[in-house]
């Protein structure tokens, strides 16, 4: 058998070590070990492989020390490499740089900017006009990190919106993407992409209707619950990207960031795909079959069938804290339907 280490906070632990995938592991070969952080990783091991989604200093030292001991087991992936999506600029920056097209189609990103001042977020500076971003925009806090402050977006419509921002803060074009949205998961040389709810589409007449800011939360997780059949079938109709389009992403993207383990948000604007988001170990369990997906992968791994992608990259990153209280995603469509 061959030991796969794991290490993850409570939440990811319940959500993807479940039986189905542990079973299916131990049918290829594979068994999945809990690493707990509280010991020493050394001398948990010895591992053929070792996953996590941990970020903690702590955790950084003992991989570091583990890797100095065990070079040649990989660890997937390198928290240096990690760190780029934990800042939603440099995120995105490696999908400019690819220039992935596929006949018409191409994949870009929204326009967007940073700001790190708050009085550039005044009423009388003319930021918004500065930077060449037009209203509506969507707010993001710089910082990715996985807190939950982190997913505490606002839709912002006018001047007035932006002084409801705390900084540092994305502010990223609303684009109208038909209310679906494309998550295409990686796991080395496996992708696949699934479609999900998205923000409703923001109609030109209903936006000189519509004042200052509207803040959300992680709408993407929620399911088509409400009976809204409208939106249901909108999904069910939205045409997939091409799946070479996909894979090729996938490929670019894994090599370009060297990381292994992760998924891109895009949305669809006419022949163009924008890529919105990048999430390092996302929820694979919400993939049909995910198990074996995922075992795919580890197999791989351990066999050294895929070269693993590796990418010596390192950016710093500030604590964001944002504070207040936040609506779901119905409540979004409802306020804007409202207004
Ligand atoms: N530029 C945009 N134009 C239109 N809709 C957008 C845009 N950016 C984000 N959205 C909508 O907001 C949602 C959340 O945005 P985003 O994925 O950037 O946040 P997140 O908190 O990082 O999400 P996740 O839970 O996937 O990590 C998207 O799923 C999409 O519905
Ligand atoms: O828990 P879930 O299954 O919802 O997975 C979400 C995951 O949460 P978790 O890793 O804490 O579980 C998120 O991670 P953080 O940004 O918060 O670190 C992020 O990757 C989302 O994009 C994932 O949703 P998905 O993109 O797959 O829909
Ligand atoms: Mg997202
Ligand atoms: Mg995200």
């Amino acid at each position: 058998m061959y030991r796969v280490g794991y290490a993850f906070d409570s939440r990811k632990f319940e959500s993807f070590i479940v039986d189905s995938f542990l079973e299916c592991a131990k049918q290829r070969g594979i068994d999945l070990v809990q690493i707990h952080t509280d010991r020493s990783l050394i001398e948990q091991g010895p591992f053929d492989c070792v996953i996590h989604k941990l970020y903690d200093e702590d955790w950084k030292k003992q991989l570091a020390e583990f890797s100095a001991l065990h070079p040649n087991t990989p660890i997937i992936d390198r928290p240096e490499s990690i760190e780029r999506l934990h800042n939603r600029i440099s995120m995105l920056e490696v999908v400019t740089q690819l220039k992935i097209s596929l006949g018409n189609d191409t994949v870009w990103i929204p326009k967007q900017a940073v700001i790190h001042e708050s009085k550039a977020l005044d009423d009388d500076a003319n930021a918004i006009e500065e930077l060449g971003l037009k209203f509506p925009l969507i707010a993001k806090p710089l910082m990715a990190n996985g807190s939950d402050s982190s997913h505490k977006l606002c839709l912002v419509f006018d001047r007035e919106g932006l002084k409801t921002l705390s900084v540092p803060v994305v502010l990223q074009e609303f684009v109208n993407h038909g209310g679906v949205i494309f998550k295409v998961y990686v796991a080395g040389q496996h992708v696949k992409c699934v479609k999900r709810k998205s923000l409703p589409d923001i109609a030109e007449e209903k936006l000189e209707t519509l004042r200052g800011s509207v803040p959300f939360s992680q709408i993407s997780n929620l399911a088509v619950e409400d009976g809204d059949d409208s939106v249901e079938s909108n999904i069910e109709r939205a045409e997939m990207p091409a799946g070479e389009l996909v894979v090729e992403l996938g490929r670019a993207l894994r090599e370009a960031m060297g990381l292994n383990l992760f998924n891109v948000d895009m949305i669809r604007d006419g022949s163009r795909y924008l890529v919105i988001d990048i999430n390092y170990f996302p929820g694979y369990s919400k993939l049909p079959a995910f198990e074996s997906f995922f075992t795919d992968f580890l197999w791989d791994v351990v066999h050294k069938e895929s070269g693993i992608a590796a990418f010596p990259y390192s950016v710093f990153f500030l604590i964001y804290k944002l504070d207040g209280a936040y609506l779901h995603a119905r409540d979004v469509a409802a306020a804007i339907s409202k207004r």
